[in-house]
């Protein structure tokens, strides 16, 4: 008989074997598995995004029809779904056993140098670009969702809030209220809900004031915004963020980014979505400053 055509998208739930969480977003979950269809341990480690409630099964649809579309080496890959014996989808990806930037580079620090910061910043613009270029928005561009392949590779890992602005719209308009990563919300976002492109370099800035601080938690954008506003105000921290941003405050240089680095960030934080910089603009400047011996 020939071989029969096995889907290799198609991973059935018997053989997904749960080993530990590795993350959790806004409605979702992200599990190490072991795929292990010949039931002998010789299967291969998978993350596996399920969601949190039932209720939700729309998003995480969303983002397997946008993940699978995705093809970039700043991206991480989409293996298949899990979708057999009725209970919700699951998305099926590659694993990244080195975590997020968040768990990297803290553990990291000493042998990480600033250039190879930069490198990583490089990488999460070229990853970006491309996104765009697709007519897409993250709209939850953090540390926390970059992952890392290698010392030398990492991925944008998480697309739980992507949405396509097809049809040749400029924005993406928030409809239902969700925990939104606030202190990475670019002011429009936050005042009226409007998601640009301009909106996701707006937390680019933010991820590389992250970045430029090796993830240290002392340094969390929530911390220093909180320290800023004054401990947390309840709701009105929103308002405060509002009005501190709309007064010009933005989060100081951290102690060990170069002003140059700094200057790139602040490129990123301007209040009008059209006077900031743009992801190819980004990429230039990188590529320059990791050819000048300066860093
Ligand atoms: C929903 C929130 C977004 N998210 C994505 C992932 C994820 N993690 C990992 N590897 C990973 C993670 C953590 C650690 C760790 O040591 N932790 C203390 C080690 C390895 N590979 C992934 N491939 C695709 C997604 C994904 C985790 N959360």
């Amino acid at each position: 008989i020939p071989p029969q055509e096995t889907d290799p998208t198609d991973f059935k739930r018997r053989f997904l074997k749960k080993i530990r969480k590795l993350g959790e977003g806004n409605f979702g979950m992200v599990e190490l598995c072991l795929y292990d269809p010949k039931g002998d341990q010789t299967g291969e480690l998978v993350a596996v995004k399920s969601l949190k409630t039932e209720n939700e099964c729309s998003n995480l649809r969303r983002e397997i029809s946008t993940i699978r579309n995705l093809y970039h080496e700043n991206i991480v890959k989409y293996k298949g779904i899990c979708n057999d014996e009725g209970a919700n989808i699951k998305l099926i990806m590659e694993y990244l056993p080195s975590g997020s930037l968040k768990e990297y580079l803290p553990r990291n620090k000493s042998n990480i140098d600033q250039k190879r910061l930069l490198h990583y910043a490089l990488q999460i613009c070229q990853g970006m670009e491309y996104l765009g270029s697709q007519n897409y928005i993250h709209r939850d561009l953090a540390a926390r969702n970059i992952l890392v392949e290698n010392e030398s590779l990492v991925k944008i890992g998480d697309f739980g809030l992507t949405k396509s602005i097809k049809d040749d719209k400029e924005y993406y308009k928030v409809t239902e209220e969700q925990d939104s990563p606030v202190y990475w919300y670019a002011p429009e976002c936050l005042i009226n809900r409007k998601f640009y492109k301009a909106s996701d370099v707006w937390s680019f800035g933010v991820t590389l004031y992250e970045i430029m601080t090796y993830c240290d938690r002392e340094n969390s954008p929530p911390r220093v915004f909180l320290k800023m506003i004054g401990r947390s105000q309840g709701q009105m921290t929103m308002a405060r963020l509002v009005e501190a941003l709309g007064k010009g405050w933005r989060m100081p240089r951290p102690d060990l980014c170069p002003e140059m680095v700094y200057t790139q960030i602040n490129s990123c934080w301007s209040h009008a979505p059209e006077d900031r910089v743009d992801f190819k603009g980004l990429i230039k400047e990188f590529e320059i400053l990791l050819t000048s011996e300066n860093i």
